[in-house]
């Protein structure tokens, strides 16, 4: 088997590639390349590991032919264009605690750092200057620190702010009181944060409803005298109305790792009063690093080699431990998709995956994944269970995951049905033996076969003599049949047989069949 091949395309601790190479998996370290560069040799490579330095753009996805996960060892993923990889089928994972801490020591660091003004002082002093009157500080103690967003970066400075002895208070519109309660700050309005308080530290991801939230009219609603930092993305902040604002003397110092355009090669803010900045510093510690980059290769490695899905930000997680239990219902659950949407017809707007006996105890979203990736190859060839939800969708299609704790005759089995124009069509199977998917039910008939190869599918009147019309055509034709199951409701009214055989069957021999006595309908089937 050839092994997955895996692009480090930032500069990431060489724990990364150690790993990827135990794991089973080829490695290339190539740092520092143009986008043109990368798009010219991303067609080589399953798994791309990233910092923030690689933008993967839509072009540079589209070029990625082979590509099956983006790995971002860090937190933030605006630097790769998930919809397009969704769109791709391509797995987009992040490490979204290894760098928490460090991240919120940082911020920590700037609140000091603006308190006392600490980078400006050692200039000067180290420049000879001895400014010993130049600079009067502020107690941090019995401040408020307002954060905005309070999610993991942000509880660890809370807590730590605590330890210095700050209030502090957080506008996050998805922090439950409970939680805000657990973590002791207290919950309030974006108006409220930006009256009250004394230092404000950033710690949302950059969205649509972040962008700019520290506008120049939010900037202007600022105490007197405060000092903003933020670790969190460039963006968040006006950085034209900050540097103004500095300037006056309404804030009192601002400290940014971020900046709106990175690298920030010149910036309004710079050489302000009690502006300090860092370039993009925030995870860059020993521990940190060491931490991303062994979890995003852990994590790419167990999606290339084993299937198992952790921190994806566009598929539902499938740990390595639940992947090889989970692995066969979701290969009977893709055949099962690929059967019914092989024999339905016309326009199908709803499908319903039901779950029943040992299958009902399972985690529904892999398995649900994977019926839509069969299902949806009926309208695409490059579907997989990444893109598969995302096409769903974009169709209309209405999709519906039904557990029954009870057994049937089947100690495990899954149902697929299809809501068509005439009616409701389904498809059941379970697994036999050692974990091998059968089909056990097609539309109310029960019949048991392996869904394998190339197959004929033909409902016809149940009577004498037409097994031996349909061997004698193939036959005629060279095809060997490899596989033959037969199925009915009662005897004299309509026949199913399902057969398989060696090679695919030429359209003109399935319109033979067609016209054969008896039948009612004959269609090839690809699994
Ligand atoms: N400077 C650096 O090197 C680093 C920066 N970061 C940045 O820090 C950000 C935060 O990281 P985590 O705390 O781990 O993420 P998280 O997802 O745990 O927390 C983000 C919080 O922002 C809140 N939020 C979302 N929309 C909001 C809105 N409109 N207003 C207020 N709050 C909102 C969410 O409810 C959530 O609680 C990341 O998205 C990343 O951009 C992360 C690591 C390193
Ligand atoms: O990888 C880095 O240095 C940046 C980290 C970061 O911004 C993140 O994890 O969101």
């Amino acid at each position: 088997m050839t092994k997955p091949k895996v692009l480090i395309s930032d500069k990431m601790d060489p724990n990364a590639a150690r790993i990827f190479t135990e794991r089973g998996c080829e490695v290339d370290v190539k740092t520092g390349m143009t986008p043109e560069e990368l798009k010219a040799c991303i067609g080589e490579y399953d798994g791309l590991a990233i910092r923030s330095s690689t933008t993967v753009t839509p072009e540079i996805i589209a070029a990625a032919t082979k590509l099956k996960v983006i790995g971002r060892a860090g937190i933030g993923v605006d630097n790769v264009d998930i919809p397009a990889a969704s769109a791709h089928g391509v797995v987009v994972m992040n490490t979204p605690f290894g760098n928490s801490i460090t991240t919120a020591e940082h911020a920590i660091a700037m609140i000091m750092a603006l308190a006392r003004q600490i980078p400006e002082a050692n200039a000067r002093t180290q420049a000879g200057e001895w400014p010993k009157s130049a600079f009067m500080g502020v107690e941090v103690t019995g401040k408020t620190l307002g954060l905005i967003g309070a999610g993991n970066i942000g509880s660890i400075v809370a807590a730590r702010a605590q330890g210095l002895r700050m209030k502090v208070i957080a506008y996050d519109p998805f922090l439950t009181p409970d939680h805000a309660v657990e973590i002791g700050v207290e919950k309030v309005d974006l108006e409220t944060l930006l009256a009250r308080a004394d230092f404000i530290t950033l710690h949302t991801p950059l969205t649509d409803e972040t962008r700019n939230i520290l506008s120049a009219e939010n900037l202007a609603k600022t105490k007197k005298g405060v000092r903003i930092v933020n670790c969190a993305r460039g963006g968040l902040i006006d950085e034209a109305a900050l540097a103004q604002l500095l300037a006056s003397g309404h804030v009192a110092g601002a400290a940014l790792d971020v900046f709106a355009t990175e690298p920030a090669k010149e910036s309004p803010l710079f050489g302000q009063p009690n502006f300090i900045c860092t370039p993009h510093l925030g995870a860059s510690t020993t521990e940190a690093q060491v931490n991303v980059a062994l979890q995003v290769a852990e994590q790419m490695s167990d999606y290339l080699v084993d299937g198992g899905v952790s921190n994806a930000l566009n598929m539902p997680s499938l740990s390595a431990e639940e992947a090889p239990k989970l692995r066969p219902y979701m290969a009977l659950a893709e055949k099962l998709g690929s059967l019914v949407g092989q024999l339905a017809h016309g326009n199908l707007t709803k499908i319903s995956i039901e779950r029943e006996g040992a299958a009902a105890g399972l985690n529904g979203k892999p398995i649900t994944g994977a019926v839509l990736a069969g299902f949806m190859r009926r309208y695409s060839e490059s579907v997989n269970m990444v893109n598969a939800p995302y096409l769903a969708k974009e169709r209309g299609l209405e999709v519906s995951d039904v557990r029954h704790e009870r057994e049937g005759i089947y100690q495990t089995l899954l149902r697929v049905t299809v809501a068509t124009e005439q009616g409701d069509r389904s498809v059941a199977g379970t697994l036999f033996g050692t974990d091998s998917p059968r089909l056990v039910e097609i539309f109310g008939v029960g019949i048991e076969a392996a869904l394998e190869g190339h197959m004929l599918y033909i409902v016809n009147e149940d009577a004498p003599g037409f097994i031996g019309r349909i061997g004698t055509l193939l036959g005629e034709h060279d095809i060997n049949i490899g596989t033959f199951h037969l199925g009915r409701r009662e005897a004299g009214g309509e026949a199913t047989l399902l057969l398989s055989v060696d090679a695919p069957i030429p359209a003109e021999v399935i319109k033979q069949a067609c016209a054969l006595e008896g039948v009612k309908l004959a269609i090839p089937l690809a699994f």
